[in-house]
């Protein structure tokens, strides 16, 4: 087994207007997370994003950015005629809220070709996928991905899940309820943030949280709770790790940095803990830039300071 896979949709991103005038980038949460884990993780070790493509001038582009950054596409359909979703990023102080623009966005098809799903995560140490990645499919679609991360489970990968909600791409609080705690039953790493599942399943704590996952099966559960701390519960054990100060500017990619880094120390044999540790300093820092993706080089001084 070797590598980490990562499912779900990159789009086009804008941020850091100035003006009229935007950045664009290319991001979206399990991309945002497949970045940091590339940037953390040993240099030789394979990471492959899992999804659907177009073959415009923009999804060229974005496939070139992957592979510019050392990430692959494994066995992704590239769909004649298709293009990426496109969102952009509106600030209230640092804290952010996105507009979207997605719905025929190429990534919805990701799980239509059963055979290259499953030939995209074979052999993986570590699948990742989220409850975005969930939203965007047709309920049929939902079924096969999950099917796919089963097999992937029962063939030797670990299986690492964020439910990141958005209430906006799920048509009612039942399907998303029903569909996340489809994917916690099969989860081994669990990294929800607790303002999420406060909405969802109207859990009075963050350890509500993580006695709910527990319940449901889930051995190794971070709940995240921005700059409070996060709670690292792994089969009997609770820590509590405190955040790190930062001078944010755009919260976007905080979770997703968070989960990177969280899965590239234990990638690396940190224990859970020192793991959420380098987690914490990392998102710390991916706050201070614009968009979901800070550069490469300052995750790494992030991750490397000495605690
Ligand atoms: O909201 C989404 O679907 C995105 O993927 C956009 C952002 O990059 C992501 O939410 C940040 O966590």
């Amino acid at each position: 087994m070797s590598g980490f896979a990562s499912i779900g949709e990159c789009m086009i991103e804008l941020s850091g207007a100035t003006g009229d005038n935007w950045r664009m980038g290319f991001a979206g949460d399990t991309f945002n997370t497949i970045w940091y884990v590339r940037a953390l993780a040993a240099p030789d070790y394979p990471v492959d994003y899992v999804s659907a493509f177009g073959d415009d001038p923009f999804s060229v582009k974005q496939r070139d950015f992957f592979a510019a950054n050392g990430i692959g596409i494994a066995a992704s359909p590239i769909i004649s005629g298709a293009c990426p979703g496109l969102y952009a990023i509106s600030l209230d102080g640092a804290e952010r809220s996105f507009t979207y623009w997605r719905n025929d966005a190429a990534a919805r098809k990701l799980a239509g070709d059963r055979e290259a799903l499953a030939a995209s995560l074979k052999g993986r140490d570590i699948v990742y996928f989220s409850g975005i990645t969930l939203a965007i499919l047709t309920p049929v679609d939902r079924q096969l991905l999950l099917e796919a991360v089963k097999n992937a489970r029962e063939n030797g990968s670990k299986i690492a899940f964020d439910p990141n909600y958005r209430p906006r791409l799920w048509d009612n609080v039942e399907t998303a309820r029903s569909a996340i705690s489809q994917a916690m039953r099969l989860a081994d790493i669990a990294l929800p943030t607790f303002p999420d599942e406060k909405d969802l399943f109207g859990d009075a704590t963050p350890a509500a949280t993580a006695a709910r996952l527990s319940a449901l099966g889930v051995k190794e559960i971070i709940v995240k709770d921005g700059t409070a701390p996060a709670l690292v519960s792994v089969q009997g054990r609770e820590d509590w790790i405190e955040a790190v100060p930062a001078n944010a500017v755009d919260t976007t990619g905080a979770g997703d940095s968070f989960n990177g880094a969280y899965l590239a120390a234990r990638i690396n044999g940190l224990a859970p803990a020192d793991a959420a540790r380098r987690a914490h300093c990392v998102a710390a820092r991916v706050v201070e830039f614009h968009g979901a993706l800070a550069p490469m080089e300052e995750a790494r001084a992030a991750f490397e300071k000495t605690m």
